[in-house]
């Protein structure tokens, strides 16, 4: 399972923009999150996958509490999480060819003998020709860079996948081959999802179950007796 529970983050401990959120991923199950623009929703989606760490609440990864974040955080439990945002160009080393960009994770954990043969099977996954591999950011569109970003999130095979407005800003058929992409890799891993957006439509088609932001504090879940908060321990 992939476990917010009762998560409280921000960017300031006096105002956090996240209070009390308890949401569940099951293995290989697909949750959408929907809510209004500037809820909180990344900043969630952040903390899920390790890079934000909670001011209260704690994140419960396939039965370990996470109590390390970002680059403190134990390579098994930070590579057990992929994740794609919004924006391919404020996640992508202007520097680096798309090939080396979709690499990066097998580098930075010791693995790059495995780039010869991963590379090129996920630029077919994601759609990615041969060509494009050699090419930087700035010479690709926004969705073949997002393709890119896909590739990249899923070169380490992680068991949970966060995206948050992985299509925001690309067109229908774009949104599709990357939809597609996700729901090829998670039917050949079990993977679970977590698939933050705006698009009703998008995300009930998408997922099994969708849920509201509204409906996720613990306010509204606490009455039910689901949830009690704990503190966040350690490590940032
Ligand atoms: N780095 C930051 N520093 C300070 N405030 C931030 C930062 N990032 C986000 N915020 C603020 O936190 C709040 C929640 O932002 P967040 O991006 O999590 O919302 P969201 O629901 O994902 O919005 P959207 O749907 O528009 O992407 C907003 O008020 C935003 O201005």
């Amino acid at each position: 399972m992939l476990e917010l529970r009762s998560v409280t983050a921000g960017y300031a401990r006096k105002a956090p923009v996240v209070h009390g959120v308890s949401l569940a991923v099951a293995p290989g199950e697909a949750v959408g999150l929907l809510g209004p623009s500037g809820c909180g929703k990344s900043t969630l989606a952040r903390v899920a996958a390790l890079l934000h760490r909670p001011d209260a609440g704690t994140l419960v990864l396939d039965g370990e509490p996470v109590r390390r974040w970002r680059h403190r955080a134990p390579r098994a439990q930070r590579t057990a999480v992929g994740v794609v945002f919004q924006q391919p160009r404020l996640s992508a080393d202007p520097r680096l060819r798309l090939a080396d960009l979709i690499a990066e994770p097998l580098r930075a954990t010791g693995r790059r003998e495995e780039a010869p043969r991963r590379v090129p099977e996920l630029a077919a996954a994601v759609g990615l020709t041969r060509d494009l591999l050699g090419r930087r950011p700035h010479e690709v569109s926004d969705g073949q860079l997002q393709r890119a970003c896909l590739a990249r999130a899923l070169v380490l095979r992680p068991r949970w996948l966060i995206c948050d407005e992985m299509t925001a800003m690309l067109d229908a058929s774009t949104t599709a081959a990357l939809v597609a992409a996700v729901e090829d890799y998670r039917a050949a891993t079990g993977a679970g999802l977590l698939a933050v957006g705006h698009d009703h439509t998008l995300l009930h088609r998408w997922c099994d179950r969708t849920v509201h932001w509204d409906d996720l504090s613990d306010a509204v879940a606490g009455e039910e007796g689901l949830v009690t908060p704990s503190p966040v321990t350690d490590g940032s």
